[in-house]
């Protein structure tokens, strides 16, 4: 079985990594001070496009250690002729592109983010409603009921957001206990909210084929039927996982509706169809997670898991990297008038849409925006 022993004894040759290029800072938290301080093992990194980490690469470096972000699927595929990997860390709060059990059967260990964004993505919906609806600054003029659909890491920051600005909350996640904001059922969430914000995992159904699934699927948890029971004045927002919401079900919605939807994942992300795109109130490129502090976060949690497998102390924090950070969420709530300069959404909405042609929004051009993405601070509460 694998093990500290089995990666950090082998000094003789240095611990090779291979990480997507899109991980923040990982020249600063994986190199030979940082995770080979106690054992003086050498440390090489290759830096690559995480599409472009395939079984090839993979065997041409028999890496160690495997760094990704959300773009690299990892499974029998990636890993079946491989037997050097031993670690996988994903700088993301999702995992659905990652196959655990597989991982597990071949006694791979393997760490997510858990958590890191979960700020940057609550305020990423706030920005999205209160851009769209200026009026909910002030609830006791236009009452507000936020539905959360998944109260995990980011629904229920985004709850305490949503109290704090003195809205009403209905909640579902049938994976947790009752409680203050787990408080409703889905068809009252969906049929009761002014706006309904998704924050599950992307996930399928448990059965024999995939004993790992969940009892309550997401995927396509938003179809036809949900959309039918939501009021047209309903603003649907989605920084989940895509696939949560059938986009063929949506955009037929939305001609027969008028509904405002913000999307910042696709269904058929990284493309999107000018179908869809010409549809949304707002769209954005997967960055809802994109700020300096969730980045840095995703990469932090990953190293320390890393150190904690090879048996090393961590000897970097991001809290060193950090610049400056002057985004009072006080400060906003006292001057709204000041959110663009919190956090423009139009600019990301308007990067999106140039990237439109011939029909649809390609791959690459999604890509490459996501890389080139200036990323944002998050607000200090
Ligand atoms: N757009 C982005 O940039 C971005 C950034 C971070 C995370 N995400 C996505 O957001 C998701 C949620 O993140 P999180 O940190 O809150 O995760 P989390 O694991 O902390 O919480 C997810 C919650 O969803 C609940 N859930 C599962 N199935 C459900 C169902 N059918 N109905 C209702 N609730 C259900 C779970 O019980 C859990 O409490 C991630 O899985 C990821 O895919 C997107
Ligand atoms: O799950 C997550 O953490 C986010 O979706 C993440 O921000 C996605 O970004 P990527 O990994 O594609 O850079």
């Amino acid at each position: 079985m694998p093990n500290a022993s089995t990666m950090n004894n082998d000094n003789m040759r240095p611990l090779t990594i291979v990480a997507d290029s899109n991980i923040a800072s990982l020249n600063e938290f994986f190199n030979a001070s940082t995770l080979g301080q106690e054992t003086k093992r050498t440390v090489k990194i290759f830096a690559v496009t995480g599409r472009d980490i395939n079984a090839q690469l993979i065997a041409e470096l028999q890496p160690d250690v495997l760094l990704i972000r959300s773009v690299t699927p990892i499974g029998a595929a990636l890993l079946a002729d491989n037997n050097s990997v031993k670690f996988v860390g994903s700088a993301t709060i999702g995992t659905d592109h990652v196959d655990q059990d597989y991982l597990a059967a071949r006694n791979i260990t393997f760490a997510n983010a858990a958590g890191c964004s979960k700020h940057s993505v609550a305020q990423y919906v706030l920005t999205a409603i209160l851009s769209l609806r200026p009026q909910y600054w002030q609830p006791s003029i236009a009452p507000v009921t936020l539905g959360i659909i998944g109260l995990g890491n980011i629904g229920s920051t985004l709850a305490r957001y949503a109290h704090d600005l003195g809205w009403q909350v209905l909640g579902y996640d049938p994976l947790l206990p009752a409680s203050n904001i787990n408080n409703a059922s889905l068809a009252q969430v969906l049929s009761q909210s002014n706006v309904i914000s998704l924050h599950v995992p992307l996930t399928d159904r448990k059965d024999d084929a995939n004993p790992s699934g969940s009892d309550y699927p997401t995927r396509h948890l938003i179809d036809k039927n949900a959309l039918d029971t939501m009021p047209s004045e309903t603003l649907l927002i989605n920084s989940a996982r895509g696939p949560v919401i059938n986009a063929h079900d949506l955009v037929a919605d939305i001609k027969h509706t008028g509904r405002q939807v913000v999307l910042d994942v696709f269904e058929h992300e990284p493309e999107i169809s000018e179908d869809l795109l010409s549809k949304l109130a707002i769209a954005t490129a997967h960055i809802a997670g994109y700020t300096v502090e969730g980045k840095l976060r995703g990469t932090q949690i990953i190293y320390d898991a890393l150190c904690e497998k090879l048996a090393v102390t961590p000897a970097q924090s991001m809290h060193t990297l950090l610049p400056l950070n002057m985004f009072l969420w006080s400060e906003l709530k006292a001057h709204p008038e000041r959110l663009i300069k919190f956090y423009n959404i139009m600019q990301d909405d308007a990067a999106l849409r140039s990237k439109l042609a011939d029909g649809q929004v390609k791959g690459a051009d999604f890509d490459q925006l996501r890389r080139d993405y200036h990323l944002r601070r998050e607000w200090q509460s």
